[in-house]
């Protein structure tokens, strides 16, 4: 599969992340499903408005390419105030943190992303800074070493992360909104995909809107990407308008396959069916069989696997549905060697 469709998005050249920007809805409105999640946060932010404070500090997390980053956005502009964007692994030193929130505005927004990623010292540091606004300063240093206590503007952190399991509890704690955003239905992808389209200016017909979106893994990322990939095709091969039959033709041309699976969905399933004879099979055995960390086997491709319905969980392990034999064109019993 092309390497450009994986949803993480480091993936991603430089030209490709500008695209993602332009695509990326700016306003509530502009905003498709998650349904229950924005219902919520319009309601907050309006109340937020109204009493002129700051929004209570917001966790989103959930699988790569759902619209994390893009909410966290959309909050500082429905807020109407600035945002900060800084990630977890980039902020090693508790200064680093202290330049940031001593620059927030009232009312501001700092977002963290991979915020399960900070070091524990810089994360203690935060809680302060959450729970009063107040953060403590080392001042000079050696013998005059002295720390003094600096009050900080009201302000939002809006953390997001994909693997909400390795967030520590004082941290999830401290957050008054948390929210799981949660895969698209290919109606609502093909409303994404026609919205893309409409932005690319890519003349593209309901019924190829509606395959891109249903090999997209749920996934709005994956089918900015797909279309992009399929537009070129369309270009090259057609008339630029992207018909049926060219995203047939440039789906199977670039070998994704239909459902959308990734490398890894797949590897899962292979592993499953070819050395567990189906399963049940524990995380742990599978995560090394597979050579991928349990965490995000649980977090980042089992969610989307037993929404479709390839892989069911039982109390003694994962199991493959007749799906996934379907899937993969396998026969059921064929790998353990049985005659009947
Ligand atoms: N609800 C949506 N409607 C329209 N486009 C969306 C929506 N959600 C996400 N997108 C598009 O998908 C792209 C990826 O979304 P975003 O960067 O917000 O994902 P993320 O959850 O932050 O992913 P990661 O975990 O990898 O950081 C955005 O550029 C945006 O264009
Ligand atoms: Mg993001």
């Amino acid at each position: 599969m092309n390497e450009n469709l994986n949803p993480d998005k480091t993936n991603f050249s430089s030209e490709e992340l500008d695209v993602e920007k332009k695509l990326r809805p700016l306003t509530f409105s502009d905003f498709t499903g998650q349904e229950q999640v924005l219902e919520n946060l319009k309601i907050f932010v309006e109340a937020a408005n109204l009493r002129d404070e700051a929004l209570d500090h917001t966790l989103f997390h959930g699988p790569p390419g759902l619209g994390k980053t893009t909410l966290a956005h959309i909050l500082s502009n429905e807020l109407n105030v600035g945002i900060k964007i800084t990630s977890g692994p980039v902020l090693d030193k508790p200064g680093d943190l202290a330049g940031l929130l001593t620059n927030l505005s009232e009312r501001d927004v700092l977002f963290i992303d991979e915020i399960h990623r900070l070091s524990p010292i810089v994360e203690e540091y935060l809680y302060s800074a959450m729970e009063d606004y107040r953060i403590d300063i080392m001042i000079e240093s050696g013998p005059n070493a002295r720390t003094v206590q600096i009050d900080l503007e009201p302000f939002t952190l809006i953390g997001a992360t994909t693997r909400s399991g390795l967030l520590t509890a004082p941290m999830r704690a401290r957050f008054g909104i948390s929210s799981r955003l949660q895969y698209y239905n290919t109606e609502l992808l093909t409303t994404i995909v026609q919205r893309s389209a409409t932005i690319l200016k890519v003349p593209t017909s309901m019924e190829a809107a509606i395959e891109i979106a249903g090999r997209s893994r749920g996934t709005p990322r994956i089918a900015n990407a797909l279309l992009r990939r399929v537009r070129d095709f369309a270009q090259i091969k057609g008339d630029g308008t992207i018909t049926i039959e060219i995203a047939k033709y440039a789906l199977n041309a670039l070998n994704v396959d239909a459902h959308g699976l990734d490398e890894m969905d797949n590897k899962i399933l292979t592993t499953i069916i070819d050395k567990f004879k189906g399963g049940p099979v524990g995380i742990s055995t599978l995560s090394t069989a597979v050579g991928e960390n349990s965490e995000t086997i649980e977090e980042v491709y089992e969610p989307f696997l037993i929404q479709e319905g390839f892989i069911m969980r039982t109390p003694r392990g994962r199991e493959v549905t007749h799906l996934a034999y379907k899937h993969l064109g396998k026969v059921k019993g064929e790998s353990q060697g049985e005659l009947f």
